[in-house]
């Protein structure tokens, strides 16, 4: 009995090492066009998973702001100069417990959205990163091979942080602390910066659904903001000033180009990655089949096989 008892407990403490093992640094790479469905899923991810979250394309952003703020806005002149200053810069994401402000617009159903904070040198930049004027050059700026160099070294500094915060993550044989995994998305983690990674998720979603998607977003941001503030709930701020879907469908188009077509790490599909179209899916299926894939790999019991 005792004998019994000593060969299913070291069984047990196998298979805990085995999951260990497979959780220490498992990488979720999550690429895919503008407005996809990438930061918002890769952090419901994350959060499901007890794992870290990088959104590569918010470093981008703090890279744009920073040509903005230092007036280099023809980025092949200036690239020196930038590459100079975001080498100096520090970029950190903070990853906070549930909220509803980064996706105001969506229905998750028993699911909540992590806040992310993007701090650049230690301002919180979370807003300024999303305005137009940066969507309209971060794809020139991400264009450029000496900043897409720069940026991989934030990007590694702050993925191997990930990796090394341990966190509890339910197990069969109850809760264990592994190793943090970690969840990127942009437009290159699975074919450039992970290519190992342990899962590639290539998300897309019709160009239509996107824009409308964007605008329903910046939308709800505003209905947030005027409910919060008497000046904007005036009509001080035309929302004429806001784009319309066909504005946003535009504008997503050309970046989309420009990233699938610029020479150093374009937007493609890796040859491993398993697409999800989300056009006609919910956020809880998105985010549910992509963590039990994790699971799976990882030798975890699946969660979600109702769905
Ligand atoms: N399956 C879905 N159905 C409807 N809206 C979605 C779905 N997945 C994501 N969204 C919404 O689409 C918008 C764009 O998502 P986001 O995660 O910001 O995309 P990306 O990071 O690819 O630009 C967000 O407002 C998000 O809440
Ligand atoms: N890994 C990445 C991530 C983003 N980029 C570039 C290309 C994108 O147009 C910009 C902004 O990316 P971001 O993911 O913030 O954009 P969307 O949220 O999808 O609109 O950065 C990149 O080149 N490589």
């Amino acid at each position: 009995m005792l004998c019994l008892r000593a060969t299913l407990c070291r069984r047990a403490s196998q298979r805990l090492l085995v999951r260990r093992r497979l959780a220490r640094d498992f990488t979720i790479a999550i690429d895919g066009p503008a407005a996809s469905g990438k930061s918002s899923t890769a952090r419901a991810v994350a959060l499901e998973l007890g794992f870290g979250y990088i959104d590569s394309g918010s470093i981008y952003r703090c890279a744009t702001l920073l040509a903005l703020r230092n007036n280099i806005a023809d980025v092949s002149t200036g690239a020196t100069d930038l590459i100079d200053l975001i080498n100096k810069s520090s970029v950190d994401i903070k990853f906070q417990p549930s909220s509803t402000r980064s996706a105001p617009n969506l229905i998750t159903g028993r699911l909540s959205v992590p806040d992310v904070r993007i701090l650049l040198n230690e301002e919180d930049v979370s807003e300024e990163i999303r305005k137009p004027e940066v969507n309209r050059l971060v794809a020139k700026v991400a264009s450029d091979g000496g900043v897409r160099t720069a940026v991989l070294g934030i990007q590694r500094a702050l993925a191997s942080a990930a990796e090394t915060r341990s966190t509890s993550v339910a197990g069969k044989d109850g809760v264990v602390s592994v190793p943090g995994g970690v969840v990127m998305d942009g437009r290159d983690i699975g074919t450039t910066i992970f290519p190992n990674a342990e899962l590639k998720i290539y998300l897309d979603a019709s160009a239509m659904a996107r824009a409308i998607r964007r605008w329903d977003e910046m939308n709800s941001s505003l209905k947030q903001a005027r409910a919060a503030d008497p000046a904007l709930a005036a009509g001080d701020k035309a929302p004429a000033e806001y784009p319309s879907v066909e504005d946003i469908a535009r504008e997503l188009e050309e970046r989309d180009y420009a990233d699938i077509n610029r020479e150093h790490s374009p937007l493609r599909i890796a040859k491993d990655a398993v697409v999800i179209d989300n056009t006609a899916m919910t956020f809880e299926q998105q985010v549910y089949s992509i963590a039990d894939l994790a699971r799976d790999r990882m030798g975890l019991e699946r969660k979600h096989d109702d769905l």
